[in-house]
């Protein structure tokens, strides 16, 4: 790290012991004067070392003066204390900061720093907020060497009835101060019905006045979000979300998940936690992560869009169960996932692929998706270098299709990790947020007790590809028909006599009945079941992003300053 010229540096008293403090653009840094010289004889600048601790610029929150804010003992309103003008810390500011704490959490800390000088202690906060300001202004690099640009006015939905119903409040106690401290504007709507949020965004919000969307919810709330801003995105570019061969229009509008869902999949898969604290931290610093969205299709029908889990068989299964329990709340996942797993029901069909080629690594590669990860940033220069020349891959153009038959316990499409609190290193640990491609992960029929030793191991360290029943590609597009569908051949109908639809159901039903053939599963999509279940997939690289940075490496986590020089 360049070392940085120093805009202030005063002698200032933290709970009355005196600190040297200082500013440059990008640290501000705070040492104890006292435990600084007893333990080097000179000024000791730089990590966190006995008595001195720093801030990146970038990770501060906001600064006020003190007596802003300083709750009356007798009212509990704030009002202006009146001061002593011989108490040499009677001018005060505090900064609010972004602290690191357990397992990718953040927490809102604070240091209050005195001085006797009115006008001193009016610059410092000045000077502050003035970097703060440019931080958006100059669109300076950050630590993690991505670009931040901290939004000033976001729209929010909340899903009152999502996860344990504490949506509301999670919002209203944890979320909301924190954005106010941060002088960031919102207009807040509380859901009243599945689909307001997405149909409000696709017609009526004026998203002129917003540098962010924010939805409060779990991975369905997200979804609905998602699919407000893509699908209004593409009606104002004129792009038809019918054709799949369509390349869409990335969104400028950044999400913020607050969770407060049942599985929170995809806050938890960017961001490292499903901390609603962290997350809005995360929005106030103004994070940006690229993200990959996969269109689903029937035919030439657009049927929705995904961005974690595309899960036919055992997923589409426990969900499908599962909102006959909504009113279990989340627990509903776990009874649905028993009785799933129990019934061991496979399904026959046709998985027709287009592998990922290039530099885009292996789902079993162990290169983890992280801050500023080095495969995402090299397929958003590809993206760059295609748009330009107006090309389409070299695999898109041979058509190397891999077509692969056979009976599934489970079809699973990761286009994330897919980590959650009930699996921590997530479907497929090394799917990469950004990349622009999906992992396609086939379980194929194989014993209960092979399947359950597979499900165990999303729980643990080992490794859920290593067992022969199971198949992983990287794939750009993927299709799939269920069996019975592909028998609709003219001759089966002609001889029938009935219309497609009709035969379909028939045999459904007969064969239901007697118990030998299965019958057919649903898309999990999102969290969402799919009224189809021929369907053909597309990933498309990085078309919305987040305001998230992805997972950051552990030792950023665990020494945030290690280069804390000043
Ligand atoms: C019998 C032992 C089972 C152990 C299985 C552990 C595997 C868990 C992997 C979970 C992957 C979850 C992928 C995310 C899916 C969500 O989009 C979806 C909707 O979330 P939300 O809107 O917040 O409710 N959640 C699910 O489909 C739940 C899957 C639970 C499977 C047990
Ligand atoms: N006000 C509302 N009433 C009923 N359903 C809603 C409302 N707002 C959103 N939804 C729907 O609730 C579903 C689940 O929401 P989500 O926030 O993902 O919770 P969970 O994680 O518990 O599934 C989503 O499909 C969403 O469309
Ligand atoms: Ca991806």
């Amino acid at each position: 790290m360049e070392k940085q010229s120093r805009l202030l540096c005063s002698e200032l008293c933290v709970q009355r012991r005196l600190y040297e403090v200082t500013l440059n653009c990008a640290i501000l840094a705070w040492k104890d004067i006292q435990i600084a010289k007893k333990h080097t004889g000179r000024a000791i600048y730089g990590a966190v070392k006995a008595g001195s601790s720093c801030v990146p610029v970038c990770e501060i929150i906001a600064v006020q003066e003190k007596d802003d804010d300083t709750p009356c003992k007798n009212t509990g309103k704030w009002q202006k204390v009146p001061q002593s003008p011989a108490d040499p810390c009677q001018h005060a500011f505090t900064v609010f900061y972004v602290e690191r704490t357990r397992q990718h959490c953040w927490w809102c800390s604070n240091v209050t720093f005195h001085c006797s000088d009115h006008s001193l202690c009016l610059l410092w906060v000045q000077t502050i907020r003035e970097q703060l300001a440019l931080l958006n202004s100059e669109r300076r690099v950050n630590y993690y060497h991505t670009f931040a640009n901290r939004p000033k006015s976001l729209l929010v939905y909340i899903n009152p009835y999502g996860g344990k119903q504490r949506g509301k409040q999670i919002y209203d106690h944890k979320v909301a101060p924190i954005f106010s401290r941060a002088s960031i504007s919102t207009d807040v709507i509380v859901t009243e019905r599945a689909n307001h949020a997405r149909d409000h965004l696709k017609t009526e919000a004026d998203l002129k006045k917003y540098d962010g969307v924010v939805c409060v919810g779990g991975d369905g709330m997200f979804s609905e979000i998602m699919h407000g801003l893509v699908s209004r995105t593409q009606q104002e570019a004129g792009v038809d979300e019918n054709s799949m061969e369509e390349t869409l229009m990335p969104c400028g509008l950044r999400i913020g998940i607050i969770p407060a869902g049942s599985t929170d999949c995809i806050c938890y898969a960017t961001v490292g936690s499903n901390d609603p604290v962290t997350s809005a931290l995360h929005i106030i610093v103004g994070d940006s992560q690229a993200m990959d969205i996969c269109s689903v299709h029937n035919e030439d029908r657009f049927l929705r869009y995904s961005v974690s889990l595309l899960g036919y068989g055992f997923y589409g299964d426990v969900l499908t169960d599962s909102e006959r329990k909504r009113w279990m709340g989340p627990a509903r996942y776990d009874i649905s996932g028993v009785k799933t797993f129990l019934s061991h029901r496979y399904y026959e069909g046709t998985v027709s692929f287009l592998p990922a080629e290039g530099n885009l690594g292996s789902p079993r590669d162990k290169m983890q998706c992280r801050t500023g990860c080095s495969v995402c940033r090299q397929s958003s220069s590809d993206k760059l270098v295609s748009k330009n020349e107006d090309s389409v891959s070299d695999a898109e153009c041979q058509d190397t299709w891999t077509v692969i038959r056979g009976k599934f316990l489970a079809i699973n499409a990761a286009s994330m990790s897919c980590a959650c609190p009930r699996s921590p290193k997530g479907l497929s640990p090394s799917a990469h947020l950004a990349d622009g491609t999906t992992d396609l992960i086939l379980v194929r029929k194989c014993s209960r007790l092979d399947f359950l030793r597979h499900l165990l191991r999303h729980t643990n360290k080992d490794d859920q590809f290593d067992h022969s029943f199971v198949e992983v590609y990287r794939v750009k597009q993927f299709r799939f028909s269920p069996r019975y569908q592909e028998c609709d051949s003219e001759v089966d109908l002609r001889e029938s006599g009935v219309t497609g639809k009709r035969f379909l159901s028939q045999i459904c039903r007969e064969h239901r009945a007697c118990g030998c053939m299965p019958s057919q599963s649903n898309w999990n999509c999102d969290g969402e079941i799919l009224p189809h279940t021929a369907i053909q997939v597309r990933v498309h690289c990085q078309l919305i992003k987040l305001f998230a940075r992805g997972i950051e490496e552990q030792q950023v986590f665990e020494d945030p300053y290690a280069h804390c020089a000043i």
